[in-house]
């Protein structure tokens, strides 16, 4: 018997409709097959007859990548823009405006989204911009925008010289500037993130330093890299630190930058106080900094605490300095083994900046990690006088309707403004934002000098009047809660236990204690008394006067009169020694007695 019945199933409606399903079907399964062959062998072809590489964003080569696009005009052929306001963050973006006005306000950046295929040196290479796949902080995944590059050639040098012309061409363009990497990205992972930014070249002459200064650390740098086959030599790490320390606003970070833009350096910079930068960070950050590159870790105090401040929390301390804080992960074995990676790239300047020198752990100075240390101080009267010239070399007075350019009343106005101060009374960086509200009436400035003088110390004075009560305050506050804390504590586990016997002082002869102990009234006692304690904490004015009494005391006679042997300051105050009110040292001593 036949199944299906095909000359009657002919005959139905359906069956053209399912005939000619059944065809395309099949014409599209060998369309699939034909284009799943075609990409097989596209890719095969493409493997074996061109080489690729990824740039990704934050690496340095990335950069070179993107300026090289810009500059063989591959973006013109691009419809797809980042746009962002012109900031000193790029070098590579395309002004596209018509209007001189406004033109350099923006850059325009060729995103290179859909793939681009342009000729260079006469080989083909395709372009495309993607979001790689990264390992970021704590081994997550993490996205990252990246450039993937394909020259059609089977010559792997290919590559290597498009990359080499690269970086060549970056180098040029950016000669004017000092390029500064910024460690504070926290994505970074298999290949770390620095963020980049851009500063135009200072001149060395507008830093106003004694004598010689800047010029002596740029010869001992220049040195330093003409000798690295004598480092090899003598076994010594290619490695150079330099440590600049002094008061904020005094030019070490203008200095940093001097040097590195003189001796073309790029600055990789750290701040260690971020949160997110840990031992294991610094130590992946550095090993991807470049030879020829300035290391430099600003304030580098903040970060650690010395190792005199470790021995002072052993000694249980209850006073907490501020610089004792911790801010990141950052361990001084975790800094040294930077320092100390440093080298083994070779031809790297370390360079540390900080305000508090004492403050440095022994070992973060000793030579091999810093070998020079240069003292920067407040303006004496020949750098004020220099930044007044530097500042009016060109100046038009409008006021008095006069320019200066090398006249000897500039000099002279220079040295009325400097008379005014006193050597080391300003940071230089203060002189410039003085000079710099006059920058249109240089004789104003220097006239109205000595105004601006007295008016900044009586700030001085009254700054410093409101800090000694400020500390005042908390020393008095500090002290009524140490006692608090005791009495708390003495109340939870009386009795009190007695010295042992032979520590004791003879014995007395019975004691009667008046109602009321003559001398200091006792501050606090019991628990409404702590209550009165956080009171006091919470509005100093509300204390009472006197001071708490140690137990450690025994009164010399049956009098009970009884003296603080407490420091007045409160400070000394060690953060186990008992205070006690006059009931319970009556208690302790009548104890004492009987046990005697
Ligand atoms: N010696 C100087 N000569 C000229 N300008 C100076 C000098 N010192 C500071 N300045 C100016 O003061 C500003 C701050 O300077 P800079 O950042 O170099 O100081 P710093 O010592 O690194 O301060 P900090 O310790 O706060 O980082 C800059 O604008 C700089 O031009």
């Amino acid at each position: 018997m036949q199944l299906v019945d095909i000359p009657r199933l002919q005959n139905t409606w359906a069956y053209g409709y399912v005939a000619d399903g059944l065809k395309y079907l099949a014409a599209g399964a060998v369309i699939d097959a034909v284009r799943r062959a075609f990409v097989w062998l596209y890719q095969r072809v493409k493997l074996r007859y061109s080489t690729s590489a990824e740039f990704i964003l934050g690496d340095p080569a990335y950069e070179w990548i993107v300026l090289f696009l810009t500059d063989n005009d591959v973006w013109q052929k691009s419809r797809d823009f980042r746009v962002t306001s012109k900031s000193s963050k790029l070098v590579y973006g395309v002004s596209v405006s018509a209007d001189p006005e406004i033109t350099g306000t923006a850059d325009y950046v060729p995103t290179y989204e859909t793939p681009q295929l342009f000729r260079w040196r006469g080989y083909w290479v395709e372009v495309q911009r993607y979001r790689a796949q990264i390992q970021g902080t704590g081994g997550q995944p993490q996205q990252a925008a990246a450039i993937f590059l394909t020259v059609y050639t089977r010559d792997i040098s290919v590559l290597s010289e498009l990359v080499e012309e690269a970086h060549r061409g970056y180098q040029q363009k950016i000669k004017p500037y000092v390029t500064i990497f910024l460690a504070d990205s926290p994505s970074f992972g298999g290949s770390f993130l620095w963020n980049v930014k851009r500063k135009p070249h200072r001149p060395l002459e507008s830093i106003i330093l004694p004598e010689g200064l800047i010029d002596d650390l740029i010869g001992d740098a220049k040195r330093f890299f003409a000798s690295e086959s004598w480092y090899h030599r003598a076994g010594i790490p290619h490695r150079r630190g330099y440590l600049l320390f002094g008061p904020p606003g005094t030019g070490k970070s203008s200095t940093i930058h001097a040097v590195a833009g003189s001796l073309n350096l790029e600055i990789h910079s750290f701040s260690l106080s971020s949160a997110f930068i840990d031992d294991a960070f610094l130590q992946r950050a550095t090993a991807t900094i470049p030879k020829r590159s300035i290391v430099l870790v600003e304030d580098i105090d903040c970060a650690l605490p010395s190792r005199e401040d470790d021995e002072d929390s052993d000694a249980g301390s209850p006073v907490r300095s501020p610089r004792r804080r911790r801010a990141g992960g950052v361990t001084l074995s975790g800094l040294l083994n930077m320092i100390d990676g440093i080298g083994s790239e070779e031809g790297k300047l370390f360079f540390a900046t900080t305000n508090y020198v004492d403050r440095l752990d022994p070992a973060l100075l000793r030579p091999g990690r810093i070998d020079r240390q240069v003292r920067y101080t407040l303006a004496t009267g020949a750098q004020a006088r220099g930044l007044f010239e530097r500042l009016f070399k060109d100046a038009e007075d409008r006021e008095v309707g006069a320019r200066f350019a090398g006249d000897a009343r500039l000099t002279a106005l220079a040295q009325e403004f400097a008379a005014a101060m006193r050597d080391y009374e300003f940071s230089p960086a203060e002189l410039q934002g003085y000079l710099l509200s006059n920058r249109e009436r240089p004789a104003a400035a220097a006239a109205d000098m000595g105004a601006w003088v007295a008016q900044q110390r009586a700030e001085r004075q009254e700054k410093e009047e409101r800090r000694a009560e400020r500390r005042e305050r908390a020393r008095a506050a500090r002290a009524k809660m140490e006692a608090a804390r005791f009495q708390q504590h003495f109340g939870a586990y009386p009795p009190y236990p007695p010295p042992p016997m032979h520590m004791l002082p003879p014995p007395l002869p019975p004691l009667s204690l008046p109602a009321s102990v003559p001398g200091p009234t006792p501050a606090f006692g019991g628990d409404t008394d702590v209550t009165a304690a956080a009171a006091v904490v919470a509005s100093p004015a509300a204390a009472p006067t006197a001071a708490p009494i140690s137990p450690l005391f025994v009164p010399p006679s049956g009098t009970g009169t009884v003296t603080p042997p407490l420091d007045p300051e409160g400070l000394s105050f060690p953060p186990d020694a008992p205070t006690v009110s006059p009931p319970l040292l009556s208690k302790l001593v009548n104890g004492v007695n009987g046990a005697a």
